[in-house]
């Protein structure tokens, strides 16, 4: 029987589109048997703003709700860094996220042994890596009320709040200690409870959901420290859970653990399994319309997208094995190439992989 899956695909900007494109062609390198694709567009980002004056139109909104996943690029750039705030495009992927509830960000900080020459970092120390960053994503400063910019003693004061909830820590909580339980069962969470009532508040509410727990280990670091113990010696962590700003920082950090940013896919999930697979890098203004992006971390968030949304582990198997070969094969693009190595396009780096696929 054919299993028809909905994707709809948000380019967004920047080097988004070109990503996006690369991935939809290993997606569709996939297809048949029992395995068919439906694909379509929508817009978010500084494209929609310019097409229909916000950054996330309705109409896409819609058809990622009617989506079984959503494959998105990025979206930002200095055409639009001076738009008022609500127009800007990250508000755009803010309010998506929010609007489906997709809370749980997975973002894999996995090394290739092919690429741990790549990393800036000793190869004895990321050769071998893998820890899964558990990301809360719709709550924090990120959406904390109050904020603004106001007028206070004749100067201006910007405001914003850092909030969370028992229920919205207790729920990341739950994601990272099921995650752990089929990887190394141990969770380390990151917070700066010396400083922050709200940090004392998800440290209290970690300890509390640890119990349901008994078979994982939960640790607490403060999240300075954490930056730091991420670079001098990652190989200490499995599953590091965290708030949504310290997610985002943190994350960065282990992309470039992975040899790049252009390697570091990630997923983001709600409660129903809905989800919206995207590279962790942005828009990458430097680089755009010059093929020289590097497609494999949105090519892996297919590859989660085929395994969390569409159950397929099977097939996201094959293409994380795919990338893998093509690494192997010494294959790369200008951001993981070495000096004197050559360099593929991003076409090129796609083709590859489609042709590695097994
Ligand atoms: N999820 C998203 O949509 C997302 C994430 C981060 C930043 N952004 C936005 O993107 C814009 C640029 O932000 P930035 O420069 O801070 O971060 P960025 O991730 O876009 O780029 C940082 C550096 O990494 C490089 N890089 C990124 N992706 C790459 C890839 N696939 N291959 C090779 N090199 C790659 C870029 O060339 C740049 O030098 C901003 O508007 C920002 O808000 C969007
Ligand atoms: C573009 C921005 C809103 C986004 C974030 O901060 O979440 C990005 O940096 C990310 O990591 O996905
Ligand atoms: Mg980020």
């Amino acid at each position: 029987m054919s299993d028809q899956k909905k994707i709809l695909l948000l380019p967004g900007d920047g080097i988004g589109p070109e990503v996006v494109a690369e991935a939809r062609r290993v997606l569709e390198a996939l297809q048949g048997g029992d395995f068919n694709i439906e694909f379509s567009e929508g817009l978010i980002g500084g494209c929609a703003v310019d097409a229909h004056g916000t950054p996330l139109p309705d109409a896409t909104l819609e058809k990622a709700r009617a989506a079984d996943a959503v494959l998105m690029g990025a979206v930002g750039g200095p055409k639009w860094d001076t738009l008022d705030r609500p127009l800007r495009p990250e508000r755009g992927l803010l309010r998506i996220r929010a609007a489906l509830d997709l809370y749980a960000n997975l973002r894999p900080v996995l090394c290739f042994d092919e690429l741990a020459e790549a990393s800036t970092l000793k190869p004895e120390i990321v050769r071998g890596l893998d820890i899964l960053i558990v990301r809360e994503l719709t709550g924090g400063i990120y959406f904390g009320e109050p904020r603004g910019v106001v007028e206070e003693g004749g100067q201006r004061v910007g405001i914003n709040t850092e909030r969370y909830s028992e229920s919205e820590i207790e729920r990341i909580c739950r994601s990272a200690f099921e995650y752990a339980r089929v990887r190394d069962r141990r969770v380390c969470s990151v917070d700066k409870a010396n400083v922050l009532e709200s940090s004392q508040l998800w440290r209290d509410t970690a300890e509390r959901v640890a119990r349901d727990y008994p078979d994982c280990a939960l640790s607490h670091m403060y999240v300075d420290n954490a930056a730091m113990q991420l670079v001098r010696g990652p190989g200490q962590f499995d599953v590091l859970v965290t708030s949504n700003l310290f997610g985002d920082i943190l994350s960065d950090i282990g992309a470039q653990l992975t040899g790049s940013i252009g390697m570091l896919p990630s997923a983001s999930l709600n409660r129903q399994g809905q989800g919206l697979y995207e590279p962790v890098h942005g828009s990458a203004p430097d680089i755009a319309g010059q093929g020289k992006a590097n497609p494999l971390a949105t090519i892996l968030s297919a590859a989660m997208m085929l395994r969390y949304s569409l159950g397929r582990g099977d097939l996201a198997d094959r293409v994380e094995a795919a990338v893998k070969r093509v690494l192997a094969n010494g294959l790369r693009t200008g951001d993981i190439a070495g000096p004197g190595e050559a360099v593929l396009s991003t076409a090129q780096m796609s083709a590859a992989v489609v042709a590695a696929l097994h």
